[in-house]
């Protein structure tokens, strides 16, 4: 029975491809993310096949997930990366992701940043103001270099997702307002040691609905052709990330054909190449994590699955009420219950959901939840003094550890007493 692509339950046991999570488990413990190699692939191609037409080229946005292991499986496949700082640059850099498939965004570059990413030549920085410019500006003509540049338009479109996740609306701190935008590439053209070369857009992430889209690089396309008769050369379009996943049940994902001749009706006919940058859509599905019950705790009101994962694992349902599926990795259990599925964290929004129904669980029992590939592991912490979950990846019939668990020693190592504290 499949639950995702590459994600499918053999005799009972929830299995990534080949391996059971049951065989991860009893060697890693829990909690512990596990990805698919084959699912992460199966992703990027689908983007590849369907904008075959297009002169592409596929930035993955690193931010999702930055783990090296998956940085590698993207960059063997031909992927460059969007990155958001110079220690994201550092990492697409040291799995093989060459400087010239770079673009930096950011609206906070900093000067080092900056600095450094002129110094390893990447693709082009997608600028968000006009400070920003300037310093770019004076950085480069301070080596001798040419920066290429792209603006970040805010086209101020509704993108119809989450208000925390939407970057597009003119109240968001991303970008330039589409209404200054023109005279701000003329004060770009205008500047030493920068190149134009592109616009870029982003309106924000999740989005299943493709219409916002159409809206965004519709404007775009006519913001091109202002520019153009203002004599710039635009031989670059950023359309940015944020296609959503399905995160419930056979939710239906949008269509990357679709998306793509949306592109093509929209930009297709200005003959530019096309960045684009998706993280979510690559990596979201691929992932999972993977917890065990410790207690069955029963309320007054509730009763509640007490797992070993916390919101310092996975912080997207206590920060956007995010819905991701839950599924038992023994799936032989055919009693059905309600549970609050909560965290060992000491904060009442270390809740996974409310009132869920799932199949009777007990102490030990191993639960996965799904679609976790994006945004899960990188936005951990160590709160409460909870060591990070280890990152597994499988190949087939075989899987990696891919990022350890640290040792309690090595958390409390990386602070130091001063010496004045000391008696
Ligand atoms: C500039 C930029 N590009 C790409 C992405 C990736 O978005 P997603 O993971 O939704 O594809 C983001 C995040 O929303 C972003 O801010
Ligand atoms: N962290 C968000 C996505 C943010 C996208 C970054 N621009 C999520 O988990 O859904």
């Amino acid at each position: 029975m499949d639950v995702k692509p590459y994600i499918s339950y053999i005799n009972n046991k929830m299995h990534i491809e080949n391996v059971s999570l049951d065989t991860i488990a009893e060697q890693v413990e829990t909690p512990f993310y596990c990805y698919s190699h084959s699912a992460i692939k199966a992703s990027y191609t689908a983007y590849t096949t369907a904008f075959n037409q297009l002169d592409t080229m596929i930035c993955y946005a690193v931010k999702a997930n930055s783990n090296q292991a998956i940085l590698k499986t993207l960059a063997n496949l031909g992927s460059g990366a969007d990155v958001v700082s110079g220690g994201e640059i550092r990492r697409a850099l040291s799995a093989g992701i060459p400087a010239s498939k770079i673009v930096f965004s950011g609206v906070a570059k900093t000067k080092d940043e900056i600095a450094f990413a002129l110094d390893q030549g990447i693709f082009q920085f997608n600028v968000e103001s006009e400070p920003e410019l300037l310093l770019i500006s004076q950085l480069a003509t301070q080596t001798n270099k040419l920066a290429a540049i792209s603006i970040r338009i805010n086209p101020n479109v509704c993108a119809k997702t989450h208000a925390k996740i939407t970057t597009g609306k003119s109240e968001n701190k991303f970008g330039i307002p589409i209404t200054n935008a023109r005279q701000v590439y003329q004060y770009a053209a205008s500047l030493p040691g920068i190149k134009v070369q592109g616009v870029d857009v982003h309106i924000g992430s999740q989005l299943t609905d493709l219409q916002p889209f159409r809206e965004a690089f519709a404007k775009l396309a006519d913001f091109i052709a202002m520019l153009t008769m203002d004599g710039h050369d635009i031989s670059v379009i950023d359309i940015g990330g944020g296609l959503g996943i399905g995160y419930g049940e056979n939710e239906i994902e949008p269509d990357k054909n679709e998306y793509a001749s949306i592109v093509k009706s929209c930009l297709g006919h200005l003959n530019c190449k096309i960045i684009m940058e998706p993280g979510r859509s690559i990596v979201g599905n691929a992932g999972v994590l993977v917890s065990s019950v410790v207690y069955v705790k029963k309320g007054d009101e509730r009763q509640f699955l007490i797992i070993d994962a916390g919101m310092n694992d996975l912080i997207r349902p206590s920060m956007y009420d995010a819905y991701h599926q839950i599924l038992p990795v023994d799936n032989t259990e055919q009693e059905m219950s309600v549970y609050d599925v909560v965290g060992p964290v000491c904060e009442t929004g270390d809740t996974f959901t409310k009132n869920r129904e799932l199949p009777t669980a007990k102490t030990d029992d191993l639960i996965t939840i799904l679609s976790c590939g994006a945004y899960g592991s990188v936005m951990s912490s160590h709160y409460n003094t909870r060591l990070n979950a280890p990152e597994i990846m499988v190949n087939d019939a075989q899987f990696s550890v891919i990022k350890p668990r640290l040792s309690y020693e090595e958390l409390i190592a990386q602070e130091t007493i001063p010496d004045w504290l000391s008696q």
